[in-house]
């Protein structure tokens, strides 16, 4: 479906939950296209309906649906059906047609591998597709890991990972499809000019990587402890497909410190949750502080704990490299993969600038022309820097180098790390602001600057791209954990470029990081050079 136009026949969500009956659909207004608002917002869940509309397009073939809005979903309340898994969308999910039902209704199946046919419950219903329960593998896909060797025994109830079933070398293939998938649907106009997708770096671990997990709990029903039928506190994470907790003693995916934690945690509640009056969703981080006396060995010894405490101080390590920062404040999850990510982008910030002669990305694709820069990258800037972690761990090499976070908190430790890490703060710097006015701190030659854009899964602002191309940074190396918007704000700044005549930015290399083993989350990496 390359070049199609973004699918739009949509869809009323009736988000029903398992337990009610389906009514009939009601069609609201078609769908927008994933936007960026004037201040960007969170994403929403019609942005989501949107990136699983294309996959089933795709799987359709067409984007062309006569079924009558007003008429109800071909099914029988929570009818179970056999069907054959046609291909996994984005979320993780498979997907059946079934072109008898609804002119080529899908169904959305979880915890399936293609090929595979499959009892199916549908429980919930939008226009053109259902949601459905896995019943049972009737015919399992050769490549389906045997039962026996998944990791969690939550697997298929709890809605934290979607892809333990599959091998470790079919989730890269997998996720390798979702970054190439969400150029093709959202930098579509420039996806012809694009590199291939690299293969996905995988992470050197593909369990007990998480160093932080937040498992909920609900208080107790006041109803069911004076009647004497309260049922035993769930302490856990959701449950796929439902909105209730599972009960959840151990999770393989994060670090045995932290499930060492959870173990205490647990164990807590359950002992005072008559004193609950609401639920409440718990963090556990793992921290590496210094053992005391140590400090001056080089290197200090370190020990991990567990902290629960969102204000107390997590210390981590990546590298050489120290950080420090407020337990509920963000910082990557996981760390075993952090070297090589780092080691990538700050091989990327220092490609040289000049050395192609690929066409320039144009959306008519009638210009060409190759890089006019002729000069070495000295500074740069870390645009959405958190507590420093792009800033401080790529820093050699530059003469300067300056970040924009808007949390206070992050910036603090931000700076504090710089003194932690013995940087100079006459070389490295943090600002509290909003990235949208990242430029106004900067006056450095854009020629000779390189752009860290690491923003949260809404991605960047109208105003942060449009300050983008007033500047034009020589370099630009731009890490996402939302593939979508990363290739959204790509067609954006092209448009940009292109709006103004300027020739634009050359894409040089589109790769995924596995930051999330046995999960469907692909941290992308995208590196541009100015033309
Ligand atoms: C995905 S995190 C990346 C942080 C850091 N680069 C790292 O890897 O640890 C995104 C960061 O953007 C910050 N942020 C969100 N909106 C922002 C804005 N408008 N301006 C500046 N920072 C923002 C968040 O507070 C968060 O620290």
């Amino acid at each position: 479906m390359s070049g199609s136009p973004a699918p739009s026949p949509v869809i009323s969500d009736m988000a029903l939950s398992a337990e009610t009956p389906a009514p009939a659909a009601v069609p609201k207004a078609q769908a927008p296209a994933m936007k960026r608002s004037k201040k960007v917002k969170k994403l929403t869940k019609k942005d989501i309906d949107e990136v699983l509309m294309h996959d089933i397009v795709e799987l359709r073939g067409h984007n062309h649906w006569d079924w009558d809005p007003k008429t109800p979903p071909p099914f029988q309340n929570f009818e179970e059906l056999e069907v054959t898994i046609g291909s996994l969308a984005q979320s993780g999910e498979g997907l059946a047609l079934l072109p008898d039902r609804g002119e080529g209704w899908v169904l959305v199946v979880p915890f399936v591998v293609p090929g595979e046919k499959v009892m199916a419950r549908v429980y919930r219903h939008n226009w053109g597709y259902s949601y459905a329960d896995l019943v049972e593998v009737i015919q399992p896909a050769e490549n389906r890991i045997a039962k026996n060797d998944i990791l969690c025994k939550y697997f298929g109830a709890c809605a934290g990972c979607q892809l333990q079933h599959i091998s470790y070398a079919d989730q890269m293939k997998f996720k390798r499809q979702v970054v190439e998938n969400a150029f093709k649907n959202y930098a579509e106009k420039y996806f012809a000019t694009l590199p291939p997708v690299d293969p996905v770096s995988q992470s050197p671990i593909q369990s007990n990587y998480r160093t932080k997990i937040t498992p909920h709990f609900e208080a107790l029903n006041p109803k069911h402890q004076s009647a004497g039928t309260a049922q035993p506190v769930q302490i856990g994470f959701m449950q796929a497909g439902k909105r209730r907790i599972l009960d959840i003693e151990e999770c393989p995916i994060a670090t045995p410190i932290v499930n060492e934690g959870m173990k205490t945690m647990r164990a807590e509640v359950q002992k005072n949750i008559a004193t609950y009056k609401k639920g409440a969703t718990m963090l556990l981080r793992e921290s590496n502080p210094i053992v005391p006396g140590t400090e001056s060995e080089n290197p200090p010894t370190t020990t991990k704990v567990c902290v629960t405490d969102h204000k107390e101080t997590i210390t981590e390590w990546v590298g050489k490299f120290r950080f420090d920062y407020p337990a509920g404040s963000f910082f990557q999850n996981n760390n075993a993969i952090l070297p090589s990510l780092i080691g990538y982008v700050q091989q990327q910030l220092h490609l040289p600038l000049a050395s192609s002669t690929t066409p320039v990305p144009s959306s008519d694709s009638t210009s060409a022309s190759t890089s006019s820069l002729n000069h070495e990258i000295k500074y740069l800037v870390d645009a959405y820097c958190g507590s420093g972690l792009f800033g401080i761990t790529c820093h050699e090499g530059f003469k300067k180098v300056l970040g924009v976070e808007i949390s206070a908190a992050s910036i603090s430790c931000a700076t504090n790390n710089l003194v932690l890490n013995k940087l100079s703060t006459e070389t490295t710097a943090f600002h509290l602001d909003d990235a949208d006015k990242i430029f106004a701190h900067i006056d450095f030659p854009s020629a000779e600057t390189a752009l860290i854009i690491d923003p949260p899964r809404k991605g960047c602002s109208d105003e942060f791209l449009d300050q983008m191309v007033a500047f034009l940074p020589a370099r630009v190396v731009y890490v996402s954990c939302n593939v979508q918007t990363q290739a959204r704000d790509l067609q954006g700044l092209l448009d940009r470029c292109h709006a103004k005549g300027l020739p634009g930015y050359r894409v040089e290399a589109i790769r995924g990081f596995d930051l999330f083993p046995q999960t469907r989350h692909v941290e992308g990496v995208m590196t541009l050079t100015r033309l």
